[in-house]
């Protein structure tokens, strides 16, 4: 298995190079984010529990996020590979990813963080607010939030990772296809 971690702030991007990933390196894509929108719509017993979270801008809690994910890719047990895509985001997160992976024999391949800056990042999070439905992405206090958590709990990742040698950084400004590029090299030489 080729397991990917997409990596970047809230607006970087991973979405959006997921959809052209899966498809050209046939893995399964997991958004955590997609799933839980998923549970809330359908106000099931997970989205109940994570939409006080979702709502305000913060991170639901390590342990429900985990279980959720795990259960993702038990779904897949014939997959090349796994596109992680908001997920991890904390460093016990990626320490329960490490520890799942091995249990099923495999491991995250490469970290590739999506580059880019906070102006411009607020700015596309509001522009897709307009159109999403996404309550989060329309209140510049829920996005200064997310912001908060990703400095404050995602950030430290990128150390885990470099330390594992596996941390790989691309220039998310550009067009959708030239970012592609940049990421499919980094693939390539893996
Ligand atoms: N790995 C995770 N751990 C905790 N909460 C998560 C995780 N992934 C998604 N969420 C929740 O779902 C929300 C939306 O996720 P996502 O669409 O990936 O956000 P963004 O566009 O900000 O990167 C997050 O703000 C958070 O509340």
């Amino acid at each position: 298995m080729t397991n990917i971690v997409l990596f970047g702030k809230p607006g970087a991007g991973k979405g959006t190079q997921a959809e052209f990933l899966k498809e050209k390196y046939k893995l399964t894509h997991i958004s955590t984010g997609d799933v839980f929108r998923f549970n809330l719509k359908n106000n099931t017993e997970l989205g109940k529990q994570a939409r006080i979270f979702m709502d305000a801008g913060d991170l639901v809690p390590d342990e429900l996020t985990t279980k959720m994910l795990i259960d993702e890719v038990n779904k897949h047990p014939d997959t090349n590979g796994i596109l992680f895509d908001g997920y991890p985001r904390t460093i016990s997160q990626a320490e329960a990813l490490d520890a799942f992976l091995t249990s099923i024999g495999s491991q995250v391949a490469a970290t590739i963080a999506l580059e880019a800056d906070d102006e411009i990042l607020v700015q596309r999070l509001l522009e897709r607010g307009k159109t999403s439905g996404r309550v989060d992405d329309q209140d510049a206090e829920k996005i200064r939030n997310r912001y908060q958590e990703y400095n404050e709990k995602t950030a430290p990742l990128m150390n885990y990772y470099q330390e594992q040698g596996k941390f790989h950084a691309v220039n998310g400004i550009g067009s959708i296809a030239e970012i592609t590029e940049r990421v499919s090299k980094v693939i390539d030489n893996l």
